[in-house]
């Protein structure tokens, strides 16, 4: 989120004001994106030596108090999520692609071509800020033109090539109107219009939903998955949302305290959490421990019984819904698994009510409301847990 970082110690920030339409061309861009003017220079793009978009990059940044090291690639047509909670240094990442924010370490290849020391606005990249940073007193069209007159297109291309972009987009009526007469849906397109009108090698995008309220999302998620889908060079865009990543990208790069956790496609990831972050984040227990057949000893004490059978280091995962609680210790229950645990807190999720359980296995538990009334659940409230081996999934760690 580039506005909130706490100082622009790298000198990028936001347009000081609006340039004027007639703007004289200035060669090279990145993407119309608003770069810090000062840093803006008349050099063109360096020449990419093949021609499919590549993404090959070792970012490494020290601030003071925080260091990203991480390793990102793509093949062309990728659309690459990293995802990680707040402060694990996705928008440093995504800000060091564009090249606002400085490698201390590391390089940065795409299509064959070192882009490490090049500037933003020679890079080939176009950004999708989180809150779109359109010029305000630009129309739509504008707004869109300024990228590839900032690339040296004549005036008459420049708005020919907007004109097709916000067309495309579904913004044919809206080409006159200024950012404020835009609504949250339509200001994001402009926005992704503006990054695409220059032909990026390498589209970039922080939140790009995470400023639109919960239906427009809805519509602009599905959108925006078209496009990226039609987008054959690389994507990588920034979330914290696990929807928005699933949706949108072909590979998720979980990112946490500075490095990569975990990388692989939504599916996997959501069946191989590695990390109590990415598990919580699709809504499963997950623990580490050693099994020797169908028994897994957790490393911290207890075991459950799974229906694989591994031996070695491994990770256990089951779902808040394969819990059942009981006031009892269970006798006839056909659960393998019984845990005593303790209700540490209960929260409304969706229709269900989430039990937070403590003892000698943390874990998750969904139940109805009336389960819950009927066991007559409190903070402090003795349980009993239970899962089947069958609602478990094990898998070496
Ligand atoms: N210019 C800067 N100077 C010093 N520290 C910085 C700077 N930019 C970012 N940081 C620090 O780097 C860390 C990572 O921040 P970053 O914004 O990249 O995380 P994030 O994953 O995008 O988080 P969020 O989801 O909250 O935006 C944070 O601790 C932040 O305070």
């Amino acid at each position: 989120m580039p506005n909130s970082h706490p100082a622009a110690a790298d000198g990028a920030r936001p347009p000081q004001g609006p340039p004027a339409p007639d703007l004289e061309p200035v060669t090279g861009g990145t993407g119309g994106n608003p770069v810090p003017a000062e840093g803006r220079s008349t050099r063109p793009h360096p020449t990419p030596t093949s021609t499919p978009a590549a993404l090959e990059a070792h970012l490494q940044v020290a601030h003071p108090h925080f260091r990203l090291d991480i390793t990102l690639t793509a093949a062309p047509g990728d659309v690459v999520a990293l995802l990680g909670p707040n402060g694990a240094g996705k928008t440093t990442a995504l800000r060091a692609l564009a090249g606002l924010t400085p490698l201390t370490d590391g390089h940065l290849r795409l299509d064959g071509t070192d882009l490490t020391r090049t500037p933003p606005e020679n890079r080939p990249v176009g950004v999708v800020f989180q809150d779109y940073l359109l010029f305000p007193h630009l129309t739509a069209l504008d707004n869109v033109a300024f990228g590839p007159r900032c690339q040296g297109a004549s005036k008459a291309e420049s708005r020919a090539r907007a004109t097709e972009w916000l067309t495309r987009m579904g913004l044919a009526d809206h080409m006159t109107a200024r950012p404020r007469r835009l609504s949250g849906g339509q200001a994001q397109r402009v926005a992704l219009a503006r990054a695409l009108a220059t032909n990026p090698r390498l589209l970039l995008l922080d939140e790009p939903l995470a400023a639109l309220d919960a239906r427009t999302r809805l519509d602009v998620r599905a959108e925006l998955r078209r496009h990226l889908a039609e987008f054959e060079a690389v994507a990588v865009l920034v979330t914290h949302d696990p929807l928005d990543a699933m949706v949108l990208a072909d590979r998720l790069v979980v990112v946490e305290h500075g490095e990569v956790v975990q990388e692989g496609s939504p599916s996997d990831i959501a069946r191989h959490p590695r990390t109590d972050y990415i598990a919580r984040l699709v809504g499963l227990n997950l623990y580490k421990g050693r099994a020797d057949g169908h028994t897994v000893r957790l490393d911290s004490g207890p075991t459950i019984t799974t229906t694989e059978m591994l031996s070695g280091p491994v990770f256990v995962a089951f779902p808040p819904s394969a819990v059942t609680l009981f006031r009892d210790p269970p006798t006839g229950s056909s659960a393998r698994n019984h845990w005593r645990c303790e209700v540490a807190g209960l929260e409304t999720h969706g229709d269900q009510i989430r039990a937070d359980l403590t003892g000698e296995l943390p874990l998750a538990a969904d139940l109805t409301t009336v389960a819950a009334a009927e066991l007559d659940l409190h903070p402090g409230s003795v349980v009993w847990a239970t899962v089947k081996a069958t609602q478990t999934h094990a898998y070496p760690a």
